[in-house]
């Protein structure tokens, strides 16, 4: 039987969870965790000593340390269960060390923009780099540190999991139960194709928001009086620009080549807007134009969880890790959602995996991929009194 989403039932999944950099990201993640789960345990670590009050003051963690100071160290010791890294790239480093060098052996998860050179790090740092699952929210904001924070940033979201060949077959169901509790969908993407991915929908569109607000702004003899013609579209266009500079340059770094290629690739598509306007090719304009329009509509409305026509799907497999990676990429490449994610346990070594998916994506090409994986697979539509157990 699927496990409910234990929305309200005080616990996570977890008991003791350790949120590292206490900013946008980390402070709505415990604030969603704590409203959600109000019973677990979160340890806010952050440098800064107004943002660990903060914290405290408004019930999103129920303790709080410098990085520095030994009750850190004594959370993890007493049993934390997951350790959440929201810090800056530049800072996980020495989080890593740290945990290492504790002999911590829950699970590690960070928010990390870019994936290459974290998962570098953990490989090298962590004795257990396998307990290591990296993760990426898709949501955020313009606004930094624990001001811009609140508990629904992450409801519709799309949330990333990077999990492999290696990652313990539980930690996946565990990670996917604590997020979609938070109102959010994860998503599988296999860690080695996350930069180039997230390059083209995340980082390169930033560039291209802020290289707008500079093409207005070097327009402006008085910039007031020309931004306050600035319609909704231009708003639209830019919000993102004013994003932390120094968050987004550390990005920019971390993913060079792929957002080198992006913004190269960006130039050329604006040439070719300015060619058919120079050339005068009003069906050439008219047609880039009606592409974009066609794929902007198209994109998918806000999430709505659905209740009906749930699909689930029983894969018999051996009990090691690797294969809830591979299924799950699966899944998530063929467009479907995991709504809920189970391993029945059914000898030592052997075990059903059971999804719960909701109606979206195309169901037929998961079947075929997993087939031709080598999956024996059954899919069994949910009648709605089974419903209630897993909505
Ligand atoms: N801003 C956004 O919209 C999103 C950001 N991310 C990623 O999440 C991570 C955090 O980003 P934000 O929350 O936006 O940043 P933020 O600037 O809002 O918060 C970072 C927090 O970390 C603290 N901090 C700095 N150095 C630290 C250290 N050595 N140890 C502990 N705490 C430290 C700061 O005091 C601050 O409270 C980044 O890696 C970013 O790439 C991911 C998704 C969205
Ligand atoms: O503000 C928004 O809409 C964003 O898209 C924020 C964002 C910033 C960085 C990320 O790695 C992911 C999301």
């Amino acid at each position: 039987m699927h496990a409910a989403h234990r929305e309200g039932s005080g616990e996570a999944g977890f008991r003791r969870i350790a949120v590292v950099g206490f900013g946008l990201i980390g402070a709505s993640f415990s604030a969603a965790v704590r409203e959600a789960h109000p019973d677990t345990e979160v340890l806010a670590v952050d440098v800064d000593a107004r943002t660990r009050a903060e914290a405290l003051e408004r019930g999103w963690a129920s303790e709080a340390a410098h990085p520095d100071d030994a009750a850190f160290r004594e959370f993890v010791e007493a049993g934390c269960d997951l350790a959440v890294l929201a810090a800056p790239a530049d800072a996980l480093e020495g989080h890593f060390e740290r945990l290492a060098s504790w002999g911590y052996r829950g699970i590690v998860t960070d928010t990390v923009s870019t994936k290459k050179r974290v998962c570098e790090l953990a490989a090298r740092i962590l004795p257990h780099p396998e307990n290591f699952v990296p993760g990426h929210p898709m949501a955020g904001s313009e606004r930094s540190g624990i001001d811009g924070a609140r508990p629904d940033l992450f409801k519709g979201a799309h949330w990333i999991l990077c999990p492999d060949a290696g990652t313990p077959a539980e930690h996946f169901p565990r990670m996917h139960e604590l997020i979609t509790s938070l109102g959010a969908r994860v998503v599988v993407l296999p860690r080695e194709e996350h930069d180039e991915a997230v390059a083209v929908v995340s980082h390169v569109p930033h560039f291209v928001a802020s290289s707008l607000v500079q093409l207005a702004s070097r327009h402006a003899d008085d910039q007031q009086a020309l931004m306050r013609l600035a319609a909704g579209g231009f708003k639209d266009t830019t919000r993102i620009a004013a994003g932390s500079p120094e968050l987004w340059c550390g990005i920019a770094f971390d993913n060079k080549d792929a957002l080198s290629a992006g913004l190269e690739e960006m130039r050329g598509i604006i040439a070719s807007f300015s060619d058919a306007l120079a050339s005068g090719d009003r069906a050439r304009l008219t047609a880039l134009l009606a592409e974009a329009a066609e794929a902007r509509r198209a994109l998918p409305a806000a999430w709505v969880p659905s209740t009906e026509r749930l699909l689930e799907v029983r894969i018999p497999m051996e009990d090691r890790p690797g294969v809830v990676a591979e299924v799950t990429t699966h899944a998530s490449s063929a467009g479907c959602n995991i709504q809920s994610i189970e391993i029945d346990h059914v000898t030592e070594d052997s075990a059903v995996l059971s999804l719960v998916l909701t109606d979206e994506g195309d169901v037929g090409q998961l079947s075929s991929r997993l087939i031709d994986a080598g999956f024996s697979v059954s899919f069994s539509p949910l009648t709605p009194k089974e419903h209630a157990h897993v909505a």
